[in-house]
């Protein structure tokens, strides 16, 4: 049986909370006929027959009812709030989870959104524009008892909920496109402001403000075009709304007089029946007012609906025991996310504990992406990773991460101190295991020259820091705890000597612990530490094997190849040849 999704629990809860408010509304709405019976009776009885103790009396009567009516409409009111944080309670874990997992599967959907969405439901769900939908089924109570002070009257005030309604139904119509479209265009917007002005820098140097500038004025413009016409047509609604309502407590209040100089009803009546209407139509109006809100809620409705239909719950994996570092790819095939072009064509090797294999190979020939792979930050299109011989997608990732060390070519470092981000963000986390990664990786004596050490505040991004400091940081971040395995992709290209040497260091040292050390790098110094190279070309392995075998097959490959460029060379009678070496980074 499939398993409810959270968002549906969430609102499952949320169905008793409404249930209860709605019998809460049933007896608020009940009161509000204390106003116009007070009426009534005052017209009709106190002033005829100019008894005080009656009006007393109604009147004691009237405020003790408006006393339980505030009382009922505040609980109404808490339990919505309470509701809401329910709801939000139930969401926000989940809805965090679907925002990484969606933005590894689709980098450039906006993943983020999400959480606003969850915030924008909450809103209209606890806000006033539910109260509207709560207190419409009480409208026809209210027109009953205006048939009951003469059908005449009914037939007015019903004749104008309809109206009214009907002009309800027209904005949904006329703006309904307008508003979803103004939606998608703001969140393209939003999300195009979000990225680019994290390359502010780019943007100042390369005098790019303009261009990017109009740019993002079409999207906003777009925004800006389809919220006017939709604005245009709810106002238009609104006026002949407000003009419909106007005139009905006209036609009610003449009807009335009307019907009282025909002596058919009282003036008190009269008084009474325009109150109730007013009342009845009052939910009408009010969701003409929240629409838009309602259109918001029910888009991102629709999206948290989208994204928990095709991304379910992890299911709860077993704990296995902590894996030894025994790495098996077996006829990988990986496309970019929302892509089918393969750009891992069936790579096929294993690395052991212990060991340290270094990936090769030219620019785009697809070693990132691999390494992303190797990681479990990316899904296999076929093929498997698997790690103690359990493929990657099977361990639980929580665990997985625990054995995992892992470098991207970007750091990537979070807004936090050196330690929190050395410690993973993980509660509780000893000084002295913090110091031992920031020891292990080299970077203890760096991080000591930080303006407040390993308590320095590392900016958004890291960028409160050097990219060679950066770097260090997340090595000793890879190696926190001692991972298992441990992939560091291009670890040095920010390193100076020193960092250099520390890297190596730690290389070897892990290697000596019984770590699996995957690195891609065209460092000779660190191909040189490795015990297995893999080459990478154009998604392909070209060669893999013990790195010394590669080495020396690449050397009298271009042996054998400067010899024969020298032949050549010496039949045409031309220049030098060009000196190959594999130890150059074998760039295309
Ligand atoms: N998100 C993506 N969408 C589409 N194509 C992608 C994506 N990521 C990578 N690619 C393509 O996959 C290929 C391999 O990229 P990858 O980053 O793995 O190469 P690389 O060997 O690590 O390159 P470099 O040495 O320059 O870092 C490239 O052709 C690249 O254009």
């Amino acid at each position: 049986m499939k398993a409810t999704s959270p968002l549906k629990q969430a609102y499952g809860r949320f169905k008793a909370i409404i249930f209860a408010t709605v019998i809460f509304s049933f007896f608020s709405n009940l009161l509000m006929f204390v106003g116009p019976l007070y009426m009534l009776q005052v017209y009709d009885r106190v002033l005829a027959s100019r008894n005080e103790f009656t009006l007393l009396m109604i009147t004691g009567i009237a405020v003790a009812m408006l006393v339980t009516y505030g009382f009922l409409e505040f609980i109404r009111s808490k339990m919505l709030v309470r509701a809401g944080l329910q709801f939000d309670d139930m969401l926000a874990n989940p809805a965090f989870n679907r925002v990484v997992r969606k933005q590894l599967l689709a980098p450039n959907s906006g993943a983020h959104a999400t959480l606003q969405d969850v915030d924008r439901v909450r809103e209209f769900l606890t806000g006033q524009g539910i109260l509207a939908f709560f207190d419409a089924p009480w409208v026809p109570l209210f027109l009953a008892l205006v048939f009951a002070f003469h059908p005449w009257l009914g037939l007015v005030a019903t004749i104008g909920a309809l109206i009214i309604f009907a002009l309800a139904l027209t904005n949904e119509f006329a703006t309904r496109g307008l508003l979803q479209e103004a939606g998608t265009a703001n969140a393209g917007a939003a999300h195009f402001v979000n990225t680019t002005v994290q390359n502010a820098e780019v943007i100042r140097a390369l005098g790019m403000e303009k261009p990017l500038t109009n740019r993002w004025l079409k999207q906003h413009d777009s925004v800006l075009d389809a919220q006017a016409k939709a604005s245009g047509r709810a106002g238009a609604i609104m006026a002949s709304t407000k003009f419909v309502r106007m005139s009905l407590q006209i036609a009610i209040l003449g009807m009335g007089a009307y019907l009282a100089i025909q002596q058919q009803i009282s003036p008190g009546i009269m008084i009474a029946a325009s109150i109730v209407m007013g009342r009845a139509l009052a939910p009408v109006e009010q969701a003409v007012g929240q629409w838009k809100q309602f259109v918001a809620a029910r888009q991102s409705h629709k999206r948290l609906t989208e994204i928990f239909e095709t991304l379910g719950d992890e299911e709860q994996r077993m704990q296995l025991p902590a894996p030894k570092g025994n790495l098996v790819v077996q006829n990988l095939i990986a496309s970019a996310p929302g892509s089918k072009k393969p750009i891992l064509k069936g790579i096929s090797f294993n690395v052991a504990q212990g060991e340290v294999l270094a990936v090769i190979g030219p620019s785009g020939s697809g070693k990132s992406t691999l390494v992303r792979h190797l990681v479990g930050a990316m899904q296999p299109q076929s093929g498997a990773v698997r790690l103690e011989g359990v493929e990657l997608h099977h361990w639980d990732s929580d665990q997985l991460g625990r054995y995992m060390g892992y470098m991207p070519q970007d750091v990537k470092l979070f807004r936090g101190t050196v330690s929190e981000n050395i410690s993973r963000f993980i509660d509780n986390v000893e000084d002295k295991e913090i110091v031992a990664a920031a020891t292990l990786s080299g970077a203890h004596e760096m991080i000591a020259t930080l303006s407040d050490g390993y308590d320095t505040d590392v900016g958004d991004g890291g960028n409160g820091l050097s990219g060679g400091q950066r770097q260090r940081v997340g090595l000793a971040r890879a190696v926190f705890r001692e991972p298992s395995l441990i992939v560091l992709d291009e670890p040095n290209s920010n390193l100076d000597a020193h960092g250099e040497q520390a890297l190596a260091n730690c290389i070897q040292e892990m290697k000596k612990r019984g770590k699996t050390v995957i690195l891609v790098t065209h460092k000779a110094n660190l191909l040189a530490l490795s015990d297995k190279a893999l080459m990478l070309v154009n998604g392909q392995i070209e060669k893999f094997g013990p790195t010394r075998e590669i080495f020396a097959q690449a050397q009298q490959q271009a042996a054998a190849q400067q010899d024969q460029q020298k032949k050549e060379a010496a039949a045409a009678g031309a220049g030098s040849p060009a000196v190959v070496s594999m130890t150059d980074k074998p760039r295309a």
